[in-house]
């Protein structure tokens, strides 16, 4: 569970990144994270994640504060961030052995998961290779698979599905069902409104770093009274005019 509790966030010389944001994310759900570009969902999730400051309120990870506690708390969520662009100079298995040793993952568990989570998603032969050498998709896909490996409970994931390929795609939505069916909870951010309604079990909704909805497609559809897309509602909300 992500306790969000009256969290604000200001970057100099700009209105409110995010202006006192709270919500519960449930175990045992996948939550799709929406706005358009620049509503916060980046800033949000770097909070949540110990990355950047909180300004104002607190955000509790299965109960622990993300602050207050933070070693504590990245034990317990692996994060894939929407740039994939870090330890470039490591070579694929390279980084896959930190990311296990860091997190204490047994040398057998941990190659018997890097085989198959690399092979599935058709990265395997390029282990030995510096991932500077990787292209977009390849370098999610092995950030992917490193939080894979160390089994955290929560997953917070900043936009996972751009560029990966079809097969990886649906790879990774197959993972994020079979986590969330487990009781765990997968967070993620997306702009793209097919995959979250089809995948996501609630949505949360922000723009200009405000909450503007959080819940499921039903609760959206009563709320809004119509029969629409998420696309159509989404568009709605998040209309100026
Ligand atoms: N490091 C920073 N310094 C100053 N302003 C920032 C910084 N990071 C984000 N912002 C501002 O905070 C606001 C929210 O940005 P953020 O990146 O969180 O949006 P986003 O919803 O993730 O957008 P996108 O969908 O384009 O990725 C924007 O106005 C942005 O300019």
């Amino acid at each position: 569970m992500i306790e969000i509790n009256g969290v604000k966030k200001s970057f100099p010389g700009k209105r409110k990144a995010i202006n006192d944001i709270n919500m519960t994310i449930p175990d045992g759900k996948i939550v799709g994270f929406l706005g358009p570009n620049g509503a916060g969902k980046s800033t949000m999730i770097k909070m949540m994640t110990g990355i950047s400051p909180i300004d104002k309120g607190e955000i509790m990870l299965n109960g622990i504060n993300i602050e207050k506690n933070a070693i504590k708390a990245k034990n317990i969520f692996g994060y894939v961030p929407d740039q994939p662009d870090m330890f470039l100079r490591l070579k694929g298995m390279e980084y896959l052995n930190f990311i296990g040793d860091i997190f204490n993952v047994p040398k057998e568990i941990r190659k018997e998961k890097i085989e198959r989570l690399t092979k599935q998603f058709e990265i395997y032969d390029a282990l030995g290779d510096h991932i500077q050498t990787y292209s977009h998709g390849m370098r999610q896909k092995i950030i992917v698979t490193g939080v894979l490996i160390h089994e955290p409970a929560i997953w917070i994931l900043d936009e996972p599905l751009t560029g990966l390929d079809p097969k990886s795609s649906y790879k990774l939505k197959e993972m994020m069902r079979e986590h969330a069916n487990k009781g765990n909870t997968v967070f993620f951010s997306s702009h793209g409104l097919e995959v979250v309604e089809q995948l996501c079990d609630e949505v949360a909704i922000i723009k200009k770093g405000e909450l503007i909805f959080y819940g499921g497609m039903q609760k959206l559809r009563d709320q809004y009274q119509t029969d629409q897309t998420l696309e159509d509602v989404f568009l709605e909300l998040t209309n100026d005019e």
